[in-house]
């Protein structure tokens, strides 16, 4: 009989948990399994605000796919996904084509720029490792021309941040951290730097415990962070960006202008003709798209509502790797030719934002609030645990945080 084929897009959270697991669960004649992804590494999104703003080196974000994919077992494929041909079961790649029986489609999240003019050609988006190495080489060179102008250009040392909510925050502490590093390295004074953090809402980390929320602006402003609330970005230009508040409108000159304030489902989903609420596929319980069975959506490119709020769950990598869990299971029901499958159902362990290494708020266990360094511990037990699943401990001594 011939094997099932099935293929997972993208080496994500998403992606990679769900080939490991089906590595562990189904045997080499029991399916073909193929990973595609652009690189040949897997990275962790999380970190990308670290390796954005300096404070960790990229090599300690990326995974190659090899140290934790068994080639044996899974064939890998490095290549760009163009479009999923559904109703042909067949995946358009940049270097050729591929058909499938089941896919998973795990092409995570781009930023969402809400139709913000200019913003697009002129700001910085925190999405990959080659971005992230872009906005920090960017900050540094900014900062190493300062000293070099014939005249003073303040807006080289002026940092603008959009968005305040969880990716923001966690980028400004790092930024905050990183810039008196900056400020040694190229002989700058640190009253000469701006970093100033933009949000539309009324506060900063919108949904979090107000009592966590004022201890993060607290912090981050004793480092320097300015926070500008219920502000609106209304135009980002080569120069800068022009903000609106209370109908006035300022314009804040910046070279460096990051763009961290929402994100979508990848837009190769919309684009291949699944539907989408929000830039998300709304899938059904068992993770699969409304209307094919063969084909699971999971991480950002899915959207799942939380039933008793009726809001949908924010994507995040806890939830992308639990998705994988079911997904995998669901996929070796499929094989082994049953059709019960799995519903999906999260089960949310917490939520902590780091506010620089040595900083961090959160809520875990059924909210308890955490602060300061034990909040810190407690965002290191997280990552590790995730390496951990992915690699076992050996993947833990060589790429975890202690
Ligand atoms: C700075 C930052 C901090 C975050 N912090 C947290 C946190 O603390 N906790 C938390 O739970 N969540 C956090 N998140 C959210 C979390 O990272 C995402 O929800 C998670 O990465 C989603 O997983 P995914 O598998 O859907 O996508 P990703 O992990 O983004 O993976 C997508 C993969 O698809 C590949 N890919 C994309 N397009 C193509 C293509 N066309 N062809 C081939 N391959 C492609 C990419 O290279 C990538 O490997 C953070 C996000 C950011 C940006």
């Amino acid at each position: 009989m011939k094997k099932p084929r099935i293929v997972i897009l993208g080496a994500g959270y998403g992606g990679m948990m769900t080939t490991v697991n089906l590595q562990k669960m189904l045997g080499t004649n029991e399916a073909n399994i193929t990973l595609v992804n652009k690189h040949d590494y897997h990275y962790q999104t999380t970190w990308l605000h670290e390796n954005s703003a300096g404070t960790l080196h990229h090599d300690r974000t990326r995974i190659p796919i090899k140290d934790v994919v068994d080639f044996n077992k899974v064939d890998f494929v490095q290549d760009t996904v163009v479009s999923i041909k559904a109703d042909e079961k067949k995946v358009q790649l940049e270097n050729g084509e591929l058909e499938y029986d089941y896919l998973v489609v795990a092409l995570g999240f781009e930023p969402a720029t809400f139709g913000i003019k200019g913003l697009e050609e002129n700001a910085f988006m925190i999405t990959n490792i080659n971005s992230a190495r872009l906005i920090r080489d960017h900050i540094e060179y900014n900062f190493a021309r300062y000293n070099n102008e014939n005249e003073e250009r303040p807006e080289l040392l002026t940092i603008v941040v959009g968005g305040a909510g969880f990716t923001g925050i966690e980028f400004v502490g790092e930024l905050a951290n990183r810039v008196e590093e900056l400020c040694r390295e190229y002989d700058i004074d640190r009253d000469q730097v701006r970093l100033i953090n933009v949000e539309a809402g009324p506060t900063a980390l919108a949904g979090f415990d107000p009592e966590l929320v004022e201890y993060a602006m607290n912090r981050l402003e004793a480092k320097g962070v300015e926070f500008k609330l219920g502000t609106m970005i209304k135009e980002c230009t080569e120069e800068g960006i022009i903000v609106e508040k209370d109908g006035e409108q300022e314009e804040i000159k910046s070279k460096n202008v990051i763009w961290a304030a929402g994100v979508r489902g990848n837009s190769i989903v919309e684009k291949s003709g699944f539907e989408v609420n929000r830039g998300r596929v709304p899938v059904r319980d068992d993770l699969r798209a409304p209307n094919d069975d063969d084909v699971f959506i999971i991480g950002d490119c899915a959207l799942v509502f939380n039933k008793e709020t009726e809001r949908p769950y924010p994507p995040t990598a806890q939830i992308a790797i639990q998705m994988a869990e079911t997904t995998a299971a669901n996929l070796k029901a499929l094989v082994r030719g049953s059709h019960e499958l799995e519903s999906f159902e999260p089960d949310i362990k917490g939520t902590v934002a780091s506010l620089g290494e040595d900083d961090a708020i959160g809520v875990v266990f059924n909210g308890k609030k955490l602060y300061g360094w034990r909040a810190v511990f407690m965002k290191k037990i997280i990552d590790n645990r995730y390496l951990f699943k992915l690699g076992g401990l050996g993947l833990v001594l060589k790429k975890g945080k202690f």
